[in-house]
């Protein structure tokens, strides 16, 4: 069966690269795409452009809605799409804990099967799989992500992600002396549970992140580079694939991949 296919965000960094990385898979057709501005009629190979999703699922009936967009826009987005029967693939990040349970609760109301992922690379997810087990042994932990200076969420979604993995395993607590104090604010970076995580922004990055692991005497360091936005293609692929077999959210594509 050809999965049809939506993209909102197309003329972006990520959407650019989904619409040629659907277009060129067979098992996908890609029926229309969503964007802020119509300035085009069109998209390459006539593929409709619409301003509005309502518009978009009824008169193209996509099954998956691929969205990378921006944080402001991603909710209404997957709300509106479950609510229509469209399985939503969501690569943007910046939701709200709340956000996710709304989330959550439509699925299940829905029963339409939904991926938030916020890393589709492989390297990333065993990055994140490894730090999970390594907090176990070595519970100090300090994430550093670094990414290109466009980026509009920080921390990112994956060093979210990553804490929220380490969590499962690490014994909660503070790190660092007790009695510390920031001479200058935010210089210890955001507090997850005891964690530390800090945000580098700086042209010429693409997404990159370095999981430190303290113990006495030692330090592991689980570091992980997108050098091009080609390394979360197969990703995209793997998670339109899998969403039209499952009725859950999914959040995070450890489930899936390893
Ligand atoms: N999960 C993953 O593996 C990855 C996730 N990301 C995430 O994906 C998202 C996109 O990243 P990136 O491509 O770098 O960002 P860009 O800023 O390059 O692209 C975002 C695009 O979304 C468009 N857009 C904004 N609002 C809407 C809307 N309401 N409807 C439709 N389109 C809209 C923008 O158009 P305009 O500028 O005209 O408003 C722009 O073209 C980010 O949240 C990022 O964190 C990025 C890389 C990997
Ligand atoms: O904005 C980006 O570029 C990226 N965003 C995602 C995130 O916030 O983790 C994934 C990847 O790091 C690239």
């Amino acid at each position: 069966m050809v999965i049809k296919v939506a993209i909102a965000g197309p003329r972006g960094k990520m959407g650019k690269e989904a619409v040629a990385t659907v277009i060129k898979n067979e098992n996908f057709l890609l029926v229309s795409v969503l964007d802020s501005k119509k300035d085009m009629e069109c998209l390459g190979d006539n593929i409709p452009i619409f301003t509005s999703l309502n518009l978009l699922i009824e008169q193209t009936e996509p099954d998956v809605l691929v969205d990378l967009t921006v944080p402001s826009a991603v909710f209404e987005h997957a709300m509106t799409a479950l609510e229509y029967g469209v399985r939503p693939v969501i690569g943007t990040t910046g939701f709200t804990d709340l956000q996710l349970d709304t989330l959550r609760n439509k699925v299940e109301e829905r029963q339409v099967g939904c991926i938030i992922a916020p890393n589709f690379s492989i390297g990333a997810v065993l990055m994140m799989k490894f730090a999970q087990t390594a907090a176990k042994y070595l519970p100090n932990v300090e994430i550093i992500e670094m990414h290109h200076d466009q980026k509009v969420d920080a921390p990112s979604g994956t060093a979210i992600k990553t804490a929220q993995m380490i969590q499962q395993t690490r014994t909660s607590m503070e790190q660092g002396h007790p009695e510390e104090e920031e001479t200058i604010q935010g210089a210890r970076g955001a507090n997850m549970d005891g964690m530390h995580i800090h945000s580098v922004r700086l042209p010429g990055l693409v997404a990159h992140q370095q999981v430190l692991l303290g113990g006495e005497g030692q330090l592991l360091t689980l570091r992980h580079d997108s050098f091009d936005r080609a390394s979360f293609m197969s990703g995209i692929v793997l998670s339109i694939e899998e969403v039209m077999k499952r009725n859950i959210l999914t959040y995070g594509l450890e489930d899936i991949i390893l």
